[in-house]
């Protein structure tokens, strides 16, 4: 029997931010060890720290919030492949991978090698690849990687031109030693009504 395979990044003091950014932070605002009957917790953190999902809100004011987003785009059959991306990730790197019919596509590249850091660079995904992937079907994309326009892009054109193809945004995957395949895919935004992201639980099952 095949199990569910984390491919989240924990998430604590330590998990890499996007610069600037809000970083994790745990604390008890009830404690037992301090005389409280229970102990209660405040997170804080950025809406894009860790594993996951953009809301085309993120980077279109008008663009829908994260209780808008479909559910079923988050929860059922993916496709995970390994590509070559060491300069970008384009049309080329899906070369010899079919993909017609592939709905939710995680994407492998090995780039982001050090989780415990926030890179310096990573590949960026061509805005070509977007009506490409949307002409095979595919409606999410998830990549092992904090972003998939460059890390100093401020008109984020493969975000812009990913949704206005339809396709929706999972970042920050560890996606390493897991083998290509069809899986189940669950990965669930929480129910943000002013979301502009989320983070997600990403997890996968083997199917077969
Ligand atoms: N596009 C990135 C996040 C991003 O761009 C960002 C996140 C936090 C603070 C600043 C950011 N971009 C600044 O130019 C993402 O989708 O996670
Ligand atoms: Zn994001
Ligand atoms: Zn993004």
């Amino acid at each position: 029997m095949n199990q569910w395979l984390d491919i989240s990044q924990r998430l604590n003091e330590n998990t890499p931010y996007w610069p600037g950014d809000t970083q994790y932070s745990y604390r008890l605002n009830s404690s037992m060890a301090e005389g409280s009957s229970v102990n209660v917790g405040e997170i804080r953190m950025s809406t894009h720290l860790g594993t996951h999902i953009d809301a085309p809100y993120h980077f279109d004011e008008n663009g829908k919030k994260i209780i808008e987003l479909d559910l079923d785009l988050y929860i059922g059959t993916a496709t995970v492949v390994k590509v070559d991306a060491a300069e970008s990730i384009g049309i080329k790197a899906f070369e010899g991978i079919e993909l017609t019919g592939v709905r939710r596509l995680l994407v492998a590249t090995g780039q982001w090698k050090d989780l415990s850091r926030f890179p310096e660079w990573i590949p960026p995904v061509e805005p070509d690849l977007a009506p490409f992937l949307a002409n095979k079907g595919v409606r999410l994309l998830g990549l092992d990687l904090p972003s998939v326009d460059c890390l100093d892009s401020k008109e984020l054109p493969a975000h812009n031109k990913l949704s206005g193809c339809g396709i929706h945004i999972l970042e920050g995957l560890v996606l390493d030693g897991l083998e290509p395949g069809l899986y189940d895919l669950a990965a669930l935004p929480l129910a943000l009504e002013a979301g502009d992201g989320s983070p997600v639980r990403a997890v996968v099952k083997k199917k077969g």
